[in-house]
């Protein structure tokens, strides 16, 4: 993806922040970031739904930070190039709930 990435503005925020919300992801009180969790049957389905989210992640080269153990993914999404929220968290976030939702 091309330039660098800008944090996200109010009116960003606003617009697009209350979509991800309603699907559970929380934003984090502690840094600029959103987090959610993802449980799956067993571990054979969480790591199917992590491996089609690292093969856009490297598409996107936009990567989460994401703790697996067995049938649970906890993913944080936050760009490091801007330290916050960037349009590119927005869009990696929806694939992610597309994935989990097609497992
Ligand atoms: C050099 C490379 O483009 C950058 O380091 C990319 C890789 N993946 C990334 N992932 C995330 N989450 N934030 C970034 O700022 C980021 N930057």
């Amino acid at each position: 993806m091309a330039g660098r990435p800008e944090r996200l503005g109010q009116a960003e925020r606003e617009a697009a922040l209350p979509e991800l919300t309603a699907s559970g992801w929380l934003v984090q009180a502690s840094r600029d970031a959103i987090h959610k969790e993802f449980l799956f049957k067993d571990f054979n389905q969480a790591f199917g739904f992590m491996s089609r989210v690292a093969l856009q992640a490297e598409k996107m080269d936009h990567h989460p930070e994401w703790f697996n153990v067995y049938n649970k993914v906890q993913i944080t999404l936050s760009t490091h190039d801007c330290g916050g929220l960037s349009e590119r968290d927005v869009r990696l976030a929806r694939f992610i709930d597309k994935a989990a939702a097609s497992i």
